[in-house]
């Protein structure tokens, strides 16, 4: 068990041994799937951020913003017609949640969490006082959630749940959101809604018993006095369920980072990074190659995080008709490939004991993580000149350069050096990392 000090209350090992996560951002903006693919959340300047919002599933927002691209793209491409009728385009008609999640497995996501209600307010489930605004009665006429739930328990992975509990352009009724200095003018605070919103949540909790409750943009102020009550029948009715940090810190189990903002939240025993495939979590069809992670990237970010003591809750957008985007599907299916001899490197490992063994950027990069047995060094980027030579800085005598294991089954030599390990082995030359095990001494 990790106890974590925002809330005080043991995370399962379950969570912290998890490690990867699968979100999905899927809803009627999975039909307009557009956005410009502007850059991550905490590096776009924030004045240009919500007219030029890379996030696709922001969509309704953006084309009420006077003069965006999105807006132009609105009128051209959809004629300006209403937000809502993209939900009865959206048919999900090739949706096999099967395929989604053995893909996600083989992957090595060990918990997956879609989007129930997002932003836009429209429910994946026949969700409480939606009346007809939910894909069970309207567009796909499918309880998306249930079905992928299913699938996920079936292959033995743990199902969390996103609720947009702070944003609902339906319910919430606002103008759009144009700066995040005035993000709170966009959020619906009422009691009505924040009944509305709490008996949702009670909803999913009573259907799905949900290992994650993930909720997002905070939560109504006429509401947070009925937190600490909402909390306590999850835990009761989930006692290894897990909480994150976006309730307007009413409480967390642990904190959550976006791209490359909230970084400061990555600290402690338990924290979780999360950023789609490209610059979006909903599908987003202007993005090209260079938008997006390669399997590469994808498995050093995974491997940075682990090594650091982080899970990385990694996106997919799926289309409408129900497909994984074959760009994002490729990714997945690089990580599958790597998982298949690094999984032992990254699932219920912990970081190294500060100071131990230095993590290196640049040629070469090195990160590291640990079990009660083995100590485990990814390598990444050795140069040519180097000959396959690398010398790994440790404490001195923290491994046993007898044991050294390439993981992947070829070969590696190790020797003590003066400021730790020397190993030389080839094809450490590539971006993607290779893991070497040591017996811990
Ligand atoms: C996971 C992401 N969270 C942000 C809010 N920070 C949302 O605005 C975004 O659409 C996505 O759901």
């Amino acid at each position: 068990m990790n106890d974590f000090p925002q809330s005080g209350r043991p995370v399962p090992a379950w969570f912290t041994d998890a490690k990867f996560g699968i979100f999905v951002h899927w809803g009627a903006y999975s039909v307009s799937a557009w956005a410009e693919p502007t850059g991550e959340l905490g590096v776009v300047d924030p004045d240009v951020w919500f007219k030029h919002n890379p996030y696709a599933e922001w969509y309704w927002n953006t084309i009420r913003i006077e003069g965006s691209p999105a807006q132009e793209h609105h009128r051209t491409t959809h004629g300006g017609r209403p937000y809502d009728e993209f939900l009865d385009e959206w048919k999900a008609e090739l949706f096999d949640p099967a395929d989604w999640v053995e893909l996600f497995a083989r992957a090595g996501a060990r918990y997956v969490v879609p989007t129930t209600k997002h932003h836009d307010g429209i429910a994946l489930w026949d969700a409480p006082g939606t009346g007809i605004r939910n894909t069970v009665h309207r567009g796909p006429r499918r309880d998306l959630i249930a079905d992928l739930a299913a699938a996920v328990r079936a292959r033995d992975l743990r199902f969390g749940v996103y609720y947009s509990g702070g944003i609902d352009w339906y319910a919430g009724r606002r103008d759009p959101v144009l700066h995040e200095d005035r993000m709170d003018e966009g959020r619906p605070h009422e009691a009505a809604y924040a009944a509305y919103a709490h008996r949702q949540v009670i909803d999913l909790i009573d259907r799905h018993s949900p290992d994650v409750l993930w909720n997002d943009m905070g939560w109504p102020r006429a509401g947070q006095a009925d937190l600490p009550e909402l909390f306590s029948y999850y835990y009761a009715t989930v006692p290894e369920g897990v909480v994150n940090d976006r309730w307007d810190n009413a409480h967390a189990d642990y904190l959550t980072s976006e791209y490359e903002a909230d970084r400061a939240n990555e600290w402690g025993a338990c924290w979780e990074n999360t950023r789609g495939i490209g610059f979006s979590f909903g599908y987003n069809q202007t993005e090209g190659p260079e938008h997006l992670l390669d399997p590469a990237d994808a498995v050093r970010l995974l491997v940075d995080v682990v090594s650091r003591g982080g899970n990385l809750l990694l996106n997919v957008g799926p289309k409408a008709d129900g497909t994984l985007p074959q760009e994002q599907r490729a990714v997945l299916e690089g990580m599958a490939s790597w998982m298949a001899c690094h999984s032992e490197a990254v699932h219920a490992t912990r970081p190294l004991e500060s100071g131990s063994a230095d993590p290196h950027d640049g040629d070469p990069w090195v990160r590291w993580t640990r079990d009660e047995r083995h100590i485990y060094a990814f390598v990444a980027d050795v140069p040519d000149e180097a000959g396959g030579r690398v010398a790994l800085k440790t404490r001195p005598g923290l491994l046993d350069p007898d044991t050294a294991e390439r993981l992947d089954g070829d070969t590696v030599k190790a020797e003590a050096g003066p400021e730790g390990i020397h190993i030389t082995s080839a094809g450490l030359d590539t971006p993607l990392p290779t893991a070497i095990r040591f017996a811990t001494r």
